[in-house]
């Protein structure tokens, strides 16, 4: 049983992933601008003909990487090492690794952020005035998928034979399964030329593409349609999300992706190429699939989805607060409940952390999630109940997380052990309230 366990986890399920994803990522451009949104004129363009030539044609539908998309995403890529180097910021520990390595992090994420987005709206400015758009990115962006399609793989590639033979520290190795390893990464924090990897994926590349698209999917719909509400209140509720993200970029490297997950194909090439396409796919759906919601019902999602983005922001730092003044601090008002939960690191030194019962960690032991979801429901509901589309990401999120959950059981109850049980105890629920 433990066999066939570790053969789906270790070997069948990445491999699926790795041979589905890049398909997925497609997927969703061709169905929203060939098929109007809609996966059922999507089946049906291929309805009758066998699955090989259905999927040969669908891969024929994208143009190659044109010298334009080349250009713009090594531009883009140079810029951002560029920022991440020179800008100032305070620095910052990550957590102690299992191998005992403390990782360090300059905190300039978010003046990276605000650079690059006030440096994306003057070229946006100039580019009008001498009548272009960067909307230019939607109408070629079967380019920009096949561009990263080609380059993102490769980066992995690289990534893989780094950890393997030249690691940055000892938070490296490999099981023998090259599909896992490769799929998983072999290296925690590969660093090259001082260049934190994981933080550009993740945070400079996959983040704020994120970010940039939705500004440019929100201005191919003003091109075509003037001011659309529907698109006005999906990017909003984007952009604060994302500009939140950057502001606790700090706390981000204390997160899952950072202390747990390696650099590989899932995290690299999800953030390199699943970011773009997935995350941004509500924008790029409405592009085409322009709704008037009205100003009540505007207003109502607005309302609601900024409400999710502080919830999910302050669960988050309620944790690195606690975290971080040992304990002592308030938590609503009150002393807070926290275990101190002591765990061994692999070299056999005990290390004491803190556990959180009160405040949102004490409603369920992932309430950030439940806002998480919540929130990319309010950025997708503008788009109506039409199409199944546009619900894709949030679908996508739900079982993410829930899968994450359970994942981060698995991680806190080897690390915890009976501290783990004694908060499970004291917060039995996973992710809402009362249900799950
Ligand atoms: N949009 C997306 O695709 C996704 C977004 N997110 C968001 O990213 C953010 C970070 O999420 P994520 O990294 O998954 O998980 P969490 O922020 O929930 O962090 C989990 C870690 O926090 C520590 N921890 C767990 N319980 C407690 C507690 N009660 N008190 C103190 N520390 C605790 C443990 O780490 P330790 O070893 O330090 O004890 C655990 O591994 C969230 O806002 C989430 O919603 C996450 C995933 C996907
Ligand atoms: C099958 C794979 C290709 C799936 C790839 C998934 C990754 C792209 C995503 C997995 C976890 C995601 C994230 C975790 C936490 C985050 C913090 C949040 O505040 C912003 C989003 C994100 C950085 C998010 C980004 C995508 C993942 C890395």
């Amino acid at each position: 049983m433990k066999r066939v366990k570790g053969l789906w986890n270790k070997t069948v399920f990445p491999l699926f992933l790795m041979i589905l994803t890049p398909h997925v990522a497609l997927i969703m451009w061709y169905v929203s601008v060939h098929c109007e949104g809609s996966y059922s004129v999507f089946l049906g363009h291929f309805a009758g003909k066998p699955f090989y030539t259905s999927i040969i044609e669908l891969w024929a539908t994208m143009r190659p990487p044109s010298q334009f998309s080349v250009l713009v995403l090594f531009g883009f890529s140079v810029w951002s090492v560029i920022l991440m180097k020179l800008l100032p910021g305070k620095i910052i520990k990550g957590p102690l690794t299992p191998k005992g390595n403390i990782p360090v992090y300059v905190d300039n994420g978010f003046l990276n952020y605000i650079v690059t987005m006030a440096t994306f709206s003057i070229i946006t400015v100039l580019l009008k005035v001498q009548g272009f758009s960067p909307s230019v990115i939607y109408d070629r962006f079967d380019e920009f998928i096949a561009t990263l399609q080609i380059f993102s793989p490769l980066f992995c590639v690289l990534l893989y034979l780094k950890g393997r033979y030249w690691p940055s520290t000892t938070d490296n190795g490999v099981s023998g399964n090259f599909i896992f390893d490769f799929y998983w990464g072999t290296e925690l924090y590969p660093r090259i030329f001082g260049i934190d990897i994981k933080v550009f994926t993740n945070c400079r590349f996959g983040m704020t593409v994120w970010a940039l698209l939705v500004c440019i999917h929100a201005l191919k719909s003003f091109e075509l349609y003037g001011f659309v509400d529907s698109m006005f209140v999906s990017a909003v509720l984007q952009l604060i999300y994302i500009t939140k993200f950057f502001w606790w970029e700090g706390g981000y490297m204390s997160t899952i992706d950072i202390m747990v997950d390696r650099a590989g194909y899932y995290i690299c090439w999800g953030c390199l190429v699943y970011v773009p396409t997935f995350y941004a796919s509500v924008s790029m759906y409405l592009v085409q699939q322009p709704v008037h919601l009205g100003i009540t019902w505007s207003s109502l999602i607005l309302l609601t989805g900024i409400l999710c983005i502080a919830v999910n922001y302050l669960a988050d730092l309620q944790k690195q607060e606690v975290r971080g003044t040992g304990g002592k601090c308030l938590v609503w008002g009150k002393r807070p409940n926290i275990i101190r939960a002591k765990y061994q690191l692999e070299n056999g030194k005990e290390k004491e952390s803190i556990l959180l019962a009160s405040g949102w960690w004490g409603l369920a032991r992932h309430f950030n999630y439940l806002a998480e979801i919540m929130l990319a429901l309010c950025w997708t509901v503008p788009s109506l109940f039409v199409n199944i589309m546009p619900y894709s990401y949030v679908i996508f999120l739900t079982f993410l997380l829930i899968h994450r959950s359970y994942r981060d059981d698995d991680k806190c109850g080897d690390k915890y052990g009976s501290f783990w049980v004694e908060y499970c105890q004291m917060v039995p629920h996973r992710i809402v309230p009362l249900l799950f």
